[in-house]
Formats: structure tokens, C-alpha cells, sequence
């Protein structure tokens, strides 16, 4: 694995999903492959759990790992190229990405969307440049427009729930629902686009995206997956409910009001096939999921965020193994 920022950076995703499950079988067997290597994790957004797995999983591998809060740790960055810098920014995003690449053996980067350009954002300006600049593999930590860990981490979560096993034929497709739901905030398309991305390549699974009119994402991420708008329809016989918020695609960034409820809720679940709840985290309780759901045995989100450690291990190990 020469990087890892999208789906497209996987040759086999039943390969990795099957190299997933052995290290989380047994996590320390694999030191050899960190042993001397360092690598680097650049946020330039606030993280919890891609911060702290990605650390765990550097551990795991026998890795030693530096973290670094872009424009907070750092000398406050300038981002434009050509830039004449006599005014408050001390050091320019060239230099800072090529010393810190040259700190580590792999550098992960968070860049989130500023939601503002989508022009900007979908081509993902921010994060290329860095990746232009770094001279060891990128690894994405949520860019503008994916989250490529997050979705790998909940692959490994719904393939370990529903029993499926890489490479073996399953008598039964999964159904998985991905769900708007509603979030006081506008907030980024990176993580359901990725996991549309993702599970509409798997095909041990019938994935649905439902959201309500206006908020249907790019279709080049979607392609493959059913699209609906009716939320109680949809959840029918869903085995597993996978919850997120996402801003606009279409009046870009934008939030539009609804007259339905979206937020999930333990009536909603029981329209399901027993159905897990699964969210990425941070989640607004009692905005985007009751309570209720996330307090019972119906929700999954604790098992797929420690699997964030286990899809982190696995880039890592996949990566460092060829260098
Ligand atoms: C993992 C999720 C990160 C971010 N969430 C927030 C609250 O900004 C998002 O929605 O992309
Ligand atoms: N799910 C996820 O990526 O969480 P953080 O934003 O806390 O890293």
C-alpha cells in the first residue's frame, strides 16, 4: 500500500478486511513492522478518536508516533502559495510539511472542509497540497470530502457483527442504512461519502443511503447504492443503521429545515430486522440519536470505535511492511 486516502488505494478491500480481523486477533504480532519507524499525525482539526487510535495503533505496531496541532503546536501557517509573508503568519505550509515528512516514516493529516467553496473543497486543495509537499506516504485522517479510516473501521464492525468472513460466499446480503439525521451545526459530507464509497463496493451487502430531498450527496460516491427519502421505509428490515449528519451537497454547506424528524429513535430501530446502531462519533444525544438507543444493546458505537485502532493498525502495518 503505497497511501491511503480513499477506497481506490485498496487493491483487494476482502484482502485488507481479512488482514483487519488477523491483527485484531493478535495485535502485538506484527512489531517487527513498526520497530524503528516513527509516524507523524497533523491535525488541522480537533479529533478524539483518530487521534488516540492512530496513537494506540503506532503502539501496537512497536511504532513511536508524534502528534502535532497544525497552527496551534506549530508557528501560525500560511497557506497561499506565492504569499508575501510580512504580516502575521511566521512560516509557510512548504517548509512545515516538507521537515515534519521528514520527522517520520508515514504522516497522517487531518484537513476537514471549510464548506464554504465546493470547488475548493472537492478537490480537495488543502489535503493534496500537503500530500504534495510530504515526502513519505499520506494517510488521510478525514480530508474535505472522506474519511477512509472511519469506513474501513466500520467495515471490520458490521463484517464482525453479521458474521460475515472475507472471501467466503454469504447466503445473504446485509442490508445496511445509512441515515441523514438532523445536527445543529453544518457539518462536512467526508464521512458518508466514504462509507458510501465504501459499502457500495461490497458486495455482501444491499446498502441504502435515506435522506431527506436536498441533502442527497455526490453521486460519484453513492453510485451502485438505493436512494431514499421515505426515513421509516427505508429502515424496514435493516440489519444494521449507520446515523449521520451532513450539510448540503447541493446549496453547498447549507442546512435546510425539516418538518419530519429525523433524529433516530428506539421506534424507529424496531421497524428494523433487530437492527444495530451505529454512529462514528461525537454524537449530539438526543439530537441525532436517542438516548434510548444509544444506552441499549442495540447500538454498536463503542465496538466501532475501537475498531478505529484496528483499521489504523492495518494501514499502518500495510504500508511500513514495504519499507
Ligand atoms: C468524525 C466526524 C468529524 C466531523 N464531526 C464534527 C462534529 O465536526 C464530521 O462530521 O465530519
Ligand atoms: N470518528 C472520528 O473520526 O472521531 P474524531 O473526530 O473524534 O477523531
Amino acid at each position: 500500500m503505497k497511501q491511503f486516502t480513499s477506497v481506490y488505494d485498496v487493491e483487494n478491500i476482502d484482502e485488507l478486511l481479512k488482514t483487519a480481523l488477523e491483527i485484531k486477533a493478535n495485535p502485538f504480532a506484527q512489531q517487527e513492522v513498526g520497530k524503528n519507524k516513527t509516524i507523524g499525525l497533523i491535525f488541522f482539526n480537533p479529533s478524539l478518536r483518530t487521534r488516540l487510535s492512530s496513537i494506540k495503533a503506532a503502539y501496537n505496531l512497536s511504532a513511536n508516533v508524534w502528534v502535532l496541532n497544525a497552527g496551534a503546536d506549530s508557528w501560525t501557517l500560511e497557506m497561499a502559495d506565492g504569499a508575501v509573508m510580512n504580516g502575521d503568519t511566521q512560516e509557510h505550509i512548504t517548509e512545515a510539511i516538507k521537515v515534519m515528512s521528514a520527522y517520520c516514516d508515514v504522516l497522517g493529516v487531518r484537513t476537514f472542509p471549510k464548506l464554504v467553496d465546493r470547488d475548493e473543497d472537492y478537490n480537495e486543495v488543502m489535503f493534496n497540497k500537503v500530500k504534495g509537499l510530504s515526502s513519505v506516504p499520506v494517510v488521510s485522517l478525514e480530508s474535505a470530502t472522506l474519511h477512509p479510516l472511519q469506513s474501513f473501521a466500520d467495515l471490520i464492525t458490521i463484517a464482525e457483527k453479521s458474521g460475515y468472513t472475507p472471501g467466503e460466499k454469504s447466503a445473504k446480503k446485509v442490508k445496511v442504512v445509512m441515515t441523514w439525521a438532523p445536527h445543529p451545526k453544518r457539518l462536512p459530507q467526508a464521512v458518508p461519502n466514504s462509507f458510501a464509497q465504501w459499502f457500495s463496493k461490497v458486495d455482501w451487502v444491499d446498502f441504502t443511503v435515506v435522506q431527506p430531498k436536498g441533502y442527497e450527496l455526490d453521486a460519484k460516491f453513492t453510485d451502485g447504492a438505493t436512494i431514499e427519502y421515505d426515513q421509516e421505509e427505508a429502515l424496514k428490515d435493516a440489519d444494521f443503521v449507520y446515523a449521520k449528519n451532513w450539510s448540503s451537497y447541493e446549496n453547498y454547506g447549507e442546512v435546510i429545515p425539516q418538518d419530519k424528524d429525523w433524529q433516530v429513535t428506539m421506534e424507529k430501530m424496531d421497524l428494523t430486522n433487530k437492527g444495530k446502531f451505529m454512529h462514528c462519533l461525537p454524537v449530539r444525544r438526543n439530537v441525532v440519536v436517542a438516548d434510548e438507543v444509544l444506552d441499549s444493546d442495540t447500538s454498536i458505537v463503542i465496538d466501532e470505535a475501537t475498531n478505529r485502532i484496528f483499521s489504523a493498525q492495518t494501514v499502518f502495518h500495510e504500508i511500513l511492511k514495504n519499507k
